[in-house]
């Protein structure tokens, strides 16, 4: 038996990026709990962490939406929105999960953490927005949102463009000690939704909310520190991490050390906003301490990966 930290990618919340309705996102989410589920009928120790830059970005333009029309609606600041997409996932998340669990009568309990982490206010993320969050949009559609909004948008590895925010580095989380307590209890916990909602930390020690969104797979990482986890699982829609991807001489990898890793990284074979995050992400973790590793994988390929079978395995 392991303790993991499971990062969950966009596919397992809205496995149609156009569908982005609450009833999508729950039928996903039942397919999820069963993948999840099955790493704990294996007997591992599971903590859940997603990400939110589709929900995030579609609660931000809601309320946007709402301000153009009538001014006295107020638009909600960037970590509210945050809050509540963690909120909002997390909740989705806990029913269908508890659901499985009980459908396998698995005795556990389940709850999401409001989780707050701590950034640096100097951190250089906040000059340089490169997170994509909500919708895609064509490049013409993107110029004029540029013009008339003063969003910044960029292109999104491939897909399409998107509004891109600050993504300060995750130093702390403030939550660290509840979450724990709930694990070593044996219960399933869910935290650093959307990579938890950014705080930076006052001289008296009090926390502020700022406009950013963390990357999850580095929130995870960090999580999965401090929980002193066995291993990181960062579960996307490939079955394995690649060089030369979508290439034709494409090369899908079975392990990744860190020299090996750190070589590809700079020969650009990961996508800055999409693969890159979650290599740098297992890297981190696998150098952290001896003996740790991660895993990139499917979540549909979860259970054979832990089993060895599969995925890319990240050591040092
Ligand atoms: N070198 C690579 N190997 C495998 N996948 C890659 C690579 N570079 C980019 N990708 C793409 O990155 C995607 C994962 O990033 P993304 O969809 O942004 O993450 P998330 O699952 O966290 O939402 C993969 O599904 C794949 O399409
Ligand atoms: N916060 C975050 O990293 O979200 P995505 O994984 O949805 O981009």
């Amino acid at each position: 038996m392991a303790r993991i930290v499971v990062a969950l990618g966009g596919n397992a919340l809205q496995a149609n990026p156009k569908d982005t309705s609450a009833e999508a996102q729950l039928i996903t989410c039942h397919e999820t709990a069963k993948a999840i589920v099955d790493l704990i009928e294996d007997g591992h120790e599971v903590i859940i962490a997603h990400g939110n830059g589709p929900q995030v970005g579609q609660i931000v333009a809601t309320y946007e939406a709402a301000n153009a029309v009538d001014e006295s609606k107020p638009v909600m600041p960037f970590p509210e929105c945050g809050a509540m997409s963690q909120g909002y996932i997390g909740y989705h998340l806990q029913q269908v999960i508890r659901e499985e669990m009980r459908r396998r009568d698995i005795n556990k309990e389940i709850a999401a953490v409001v989780t707050q982490v701590i950034v640096d206010k100097d951190d250089p993320g906040f000059k340089n927005p490169t997170k994509p969050v909500g919708s895609f949009f064509t490049e013409e559609q993107a110029k004029k949102l540029m013009a008339e909004k003063g969003y910044v948008m960029k292109e999104d590895a491939g897909r399409g463009w998107r509004r891109v925010v600050a993504s300060p580095m995750p130093k702390a989380v403030v939550e660290e000690g509840i979450v724990r307590t709930l694990v070593e209890a044996g219960h399933v916990v869910i935290t650093v939704g959307g990579g938890g909602i950014p705080v930076i930390q006052r001289e008296d020690g009090s926390l502020e909310g700022v406009a950013a969104v963390i990357d999850k797979d580095l929130a995870s990482e960090k999580i999965a520190e401090l929980l002193n986890a066995d291993e990181l699982v960062i579960l996307t829609a490939v079955e394995q991490v690649a060089i030369n991807f979508n290439k034709p001489d494409q090369l899908n990898l079975a392990t990744l050390n860190s020299m090996e890793a750190k070589r590809y990284i700079e020969e650009g074979h990961f996508a800055p906003g999409s693969m890159l995050p979650k290599v740098k992400a297992a890297l981190m973790f696998a150098e952290s301490k001896e003996g740790r590793k991660a895993i990139i994988t499917s979540l549909e390929k979860a259970r054979e990966a832990l089993a060895g079978k599969t995925g890319t395995v990240i050591t040092k």
